[in-house]
């Protein structure tokens, strides 16, 4: 079964269909990356697929259609980190991770000592642990970046989406995003990641490429079918090769 599938006619708005005949399958405990250049749709397609934008057509999560999830568990199983997120710069770091707990306990209740453990241990993994107490919107877009990206981990959730997840991650904390996803794509869970950072696409388990509101092509980062369709979408400029066993996309 997939972790995810979706056959999305279109997505409307203002009279423009800004996505559209999409067949789109998420495999089960593996990473995969979205990637397209500007304005391609690979956001919509995300919020879309996450049930954040209303769509023709069906997603299902699991196998069973999103709408029929009653909404806590489906927030249990679905972890979301969103693109430039604001409205919680007055909590701390700490409290906004706790915030991924909330689907996990009853309405109103205090949090308990296995939310308490989550969140230090998803703070400690983005290494965001040690400014805690500080207000979110005190952050660097870094430093924020890593505490959202906590927040989605405290979850634990079975699939998470992440919509660029690496914007303002210098590059030792990009391999660090990466090793988290390993991780959680080793214990089983599902990732997908819409990604700029194209040679870090390339690690991923499975490469879904949008170009024009529609998904041109699915397969392997390692096929020369998906490297054809690369050059095909970001110009034949790009250049991509292996470097000690990785495949790296470079503008040439
Ligand atoms: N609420 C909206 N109203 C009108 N147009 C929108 C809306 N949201 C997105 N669009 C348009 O839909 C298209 C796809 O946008 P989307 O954000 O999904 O692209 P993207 O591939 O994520 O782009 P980027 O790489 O620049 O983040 C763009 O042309 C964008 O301007």
């Amino acid at each position: 079964m997939s972790a995810l599938h979706a056959r999305i006619d279109r997505v409307r708005v203002d009279g423009r269909d800004l996505i559209h005949d999409i067949d789109l399958d998420i495999p089960q405990s593996r990473w995969t990356a979205i990637v397209g250049p500007n304005g391609a749709g690979k956001s919509t397609l995300l919020r879309a697929i996450a049930g954040l934008q209303r769509c023709d057509g069906s997603v299902q999560l699991a196998g069973r259609p999103l709408a029929d999830w009653p909404s806590r568990e489906r927030a249990r199983h679905l972890a979301w980190m969103g693109q430039q997120e604001t409205g919680a710069d007055d909590l701390t770091a700490q409290d906004v991770v706790q915030l991924g707990r909330l689907p996990h306990r009853p309405w109103l209740a205090a949090p308990t000592a296995a939310d308490h453990a989550a969140v230090q241990a998803a703070m400690q993994a983005t290494q965001s642990w040690a400014w805690r107490e500080r207000r979110l919107g005190s952050l660097s877009g870094g430093e924020r970046q890593r505490v959202l990206l906590a927040r989605a981990l405290a979850v634990e959730a079975p699939l998470t989406l992440m919509d660029e997840p690496l914007a303002h991650l210098d590059p030792p904390h990009q391999a660090e995003w990466m090793a988290l996803v390993r991780a959680r794509v080793a214990a089983g869970h599902s990732v997908v990641s819409v990604l700029h950072e194209l040679h870090l696409a390339l690690q991923a388990d499975h490469l879904v490429l949008m170009a024009d509101g529609r998904i041109v092509h699915a397969g392997s980062p390692a096929d020369a079918a998906t490297h054809e369709a690369l050059k095909r979408v970001f110009g034949p400029s790009l250049h991509i090769a292996q470097i000690e066993g990785r495949w790296v996309a470079l503008p040439l």
